[in-house]
C-alpha cells in the first residue's frame, strides 16, 4: 500500500457487510431466511418474490460475515490492519450502519466486561471491535517498548445533543431536564477541524483502564435508555483513541508521532429509509435523524461529486467530516439480519453500503511534530485557559458558567499531567 499512491489517487471507503444469526424469536416463529451469504466470494445475496417471480439479488462488497463468523474472525480480517494504521500515524474511522437489532453494538462492542476476561488478559470470544482494538494497541506498544500516551473520549449525539459518557458520576446522575443543559457545544478548533467544547478526555495507561471507562459510558448509555423511549436505537455513540508515540530520529532529535482511532456506532437507519416516503410526517413525530439523514446526503454528494457536501447540516458530520472524503481512512461495517420480516430494510442497508463504496478519501498519514513543539503548544493552551479562569475569578473578563470553569480546570489538569508524564520519562528513560 504505498503512500504517495494514497495521496494521489485517494483510496475508497472499505465496506465490509455482516449478517447476524438467526435470533431465538426467529427460530422459534421458522422465520424464512432470505439473506445468503458467500464469505469466500464476498457476496450477499437477497431472494424476494415479485409478482410471483422469484428474483435473488446480489450485492459485492471489500469483505462479507455470514452468520458464523465469530468475533475474532471479523476482528483478524477487518479491523487488525486498520489499528496497524492508526499505530503508524493515520486517522481512521469505522461506522456500524444498520437497522436496529442488526448487530452494531454486538459488533462494536461486543460483550467486554472485565470480570469476563481470562486470566491472562484475554478477551471473551464475544469482546467486540473496540475492546480488541484497545488490547491490540496496548500490546503493541508495550511489545515496542515504545514512550506513548493514549488518551479516550466517548461521547454520545442524541436529538443533535452531545453527552460525554465519560463524564464524572455527579454529572450523570442528573435528572433528564438537567442532562438536557449538560449537552456540550461543538465549535471550530480554528485549524479547520471542530472540537467538542469541555469533552472530557481520559488519559489511560493500561487496556483495563479502557474496558473501566466503556463499562461506566455504555451503563450510561442504557441508563438513558430507560427514560427516554428507544433512545439507543436513535442515537449515535462515538468512540475515540488517540495515541502519541516518542520516537528518535537518527540524529537523537525526538519526534512525537499520532494518531487516531474513531470508532462509531449509529443509529439504527430505519429512521432514514422510511423518512423518503413520509418525511413531513415522520418529522413531526419527531422520529427523523437529521444527523442520520445528513450521513446519506453527504455519502450522495460526495459519489457524484456534487460541488457542495453538506457536512455543516448535522453534528454527526461535523464531527466526523475528515472521514468522508478527508485525510482519515474509512471502514463501514453494514449490518443486516438474516429474516424475511426485515427485507426491505436489508435491500436498503445493502444499497446504501454499496453506494458508499464509491467514496474516495485522501489519507495522509499525520505530521509528526517535535516534542518540544508540543510542549510549548500544551503550555500556550495552559496559560490560555489559566487567564481565562483568573478573569473570570476578578470578574473583569468574560463570564463563564460554573461547569465550563470546572471542565477547564479539569482539561487544565489534564495537560499538566501530560506535561509531567513526558518530563518525568525524560528524566528517566528506563521508565516505559
Ligand atoms: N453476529 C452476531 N452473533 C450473535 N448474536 C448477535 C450477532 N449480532 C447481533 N446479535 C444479537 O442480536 C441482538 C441485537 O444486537 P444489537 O443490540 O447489537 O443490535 P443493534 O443493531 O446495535 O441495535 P440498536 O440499533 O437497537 O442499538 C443482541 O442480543 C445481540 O447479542
Amino acid at each position: 500500500m504505498s503512500g504517495r499512491h494514497d495521496k494521489e489517487k485517494g483510496v475508497n471507503v472499505q465496506v465490509l457487510l455482516r449478517c447476524r444469526p438467526f435470533s431465538d424469536d426467529e427460530l422459534r416463529s421458522n422465520a424464512p431466511q432470505v439473506v445468503t451469504c458467500n464469505d469466500y466470494q464476498r457476496e450477499v445475496a437477497v431472494s424476494q418474490n415479485i409478482a410471483g417471480k422469484h428474483i435473488d439479488r446480489i450485492f459485492t462488497f471489500d469483505k462479507v460475515f455470514g452468520p458464523s463468523a465469530q468475533q475474532r474472525d471479523l476482528y483478524e480480517q477487518a479491523v487488525v490492519p486498520i489499528v496497524n494504521e492508526v499505530l503508524e500515524g493515520f486517522n481512521c474511522t469505522i461506522f456500524a450502519y444498520g437497522q436496529t437489532g442488526t448487530g452494531k453494538t454486538y459488533t462494536m462492542e461486543g460483550e467486554c466486561k472485565r470480570s469476563k476476561s481470562g486470566p491472562n488478559g484475554e478477551l471473551p470470544p464475544e469482546a467486540g471491535v473496540i475492546p480488541r482494538a484497545v488490547k491490540q494497541i496496548f500490546d503493541t506498544l508495550e511489545s515496542q517498548n515504545a514512550e506513548y500516551s493514549v488518551k479516550v473520549t466517548f461521547l454520545e449525539l442524541y436529538n443533535e445533543e452531545i453527552t460525554d459518557l465519560l463524564a464524572p458520576e455527579e454529572i450523570s446522575r442528573v435528572t433528564l431536564e438537567e442532562k438536557q443543559k449538560k449537552q456540550l457545544p461543538l465549535m471550530e478548533d480554528g485549524k479547520g477541524g471542530v472540537l467538542v467544547r469541555g469533552l472530557e478526555e481520559e488519559i489511560v495507561a493500561s487496556a483495563s483502564e479502557i474496558f473501566t471507562l466503556l463499562e461506566r459510558g455504555s451503563a450510561k448509555r442504557r441508563t438513558a435508555e430507560t427514560f427516554l423511549n428507544k433512545q439507543s436505537s436513535r442515537s449515535h455513540s462515538l468512540f475515540s483513541i488517540t495515541i502519541h508515540i516518542k520516537e528518535a530520529t537518527p540524529e537523537g532529535e525526538e519526534l512525537i508521532k499520532c494518531g487516531k482511532l474513531n470508532l462509531v456506532d449509529l443509529a439504527g437507519s430505519e429512521n432514514i429509509s422510511r423518512s423518503g416516503a413520509r418525511e413531513g410526517r415522520a418529522r413531526e413525530a419527531g422520529e427523523i435523524n437529521k444527523s442520520l439523514l445528513t450521513l446519506g446526503r453527504v455519502i450522495n454528494a460526495l459519489v457524484e461529486h456534487l460541488g457542495h457536501i453538506p457536512y455543516r447540516d448535522s453534528k454527526l458530520t461535523r464531527l466526523l467530516r475528515d472521514s468522508l472524503g478527508g485525510r482519515t481512512k474509512t471502514c463501514i461495517i453494514a449490518t443486516v439480519s438474516p429474516a424475511v420480516h426485515c427485507l426491505e430494510e436489508t435491500l436498503s442497508t445493502l444499497d446504501y453500503a454499496h453506494r458508499a463504496k464509491n467514496i474516495r478519501n485522501k489519507p495522509e498519514v499525520n505530521q509528526k511534530m517535535m516534542k518540544s513543539t508540543l510542549i510549548k503548544d500544551l503550555y500556550g493552551e495552559i496559560e490560555r485557559l489559566k487567564a481565562e479562569v483568573y478573569a473570570a475569578r476578578e470578574k473583569n473578563g468574560v463570564y463563564i458558567p460554573k461547569e465550563r470553569y470546572y471542565q477547564e480546570e479539569s482539561e487544565r489538569k489534564a495537560m499538566a499531567d501530560q506535561i509531567e508524564q513526558m518530563g518525568s520519562s525524560d528524566r528517566n528513560p528506563a521508565e516505559g
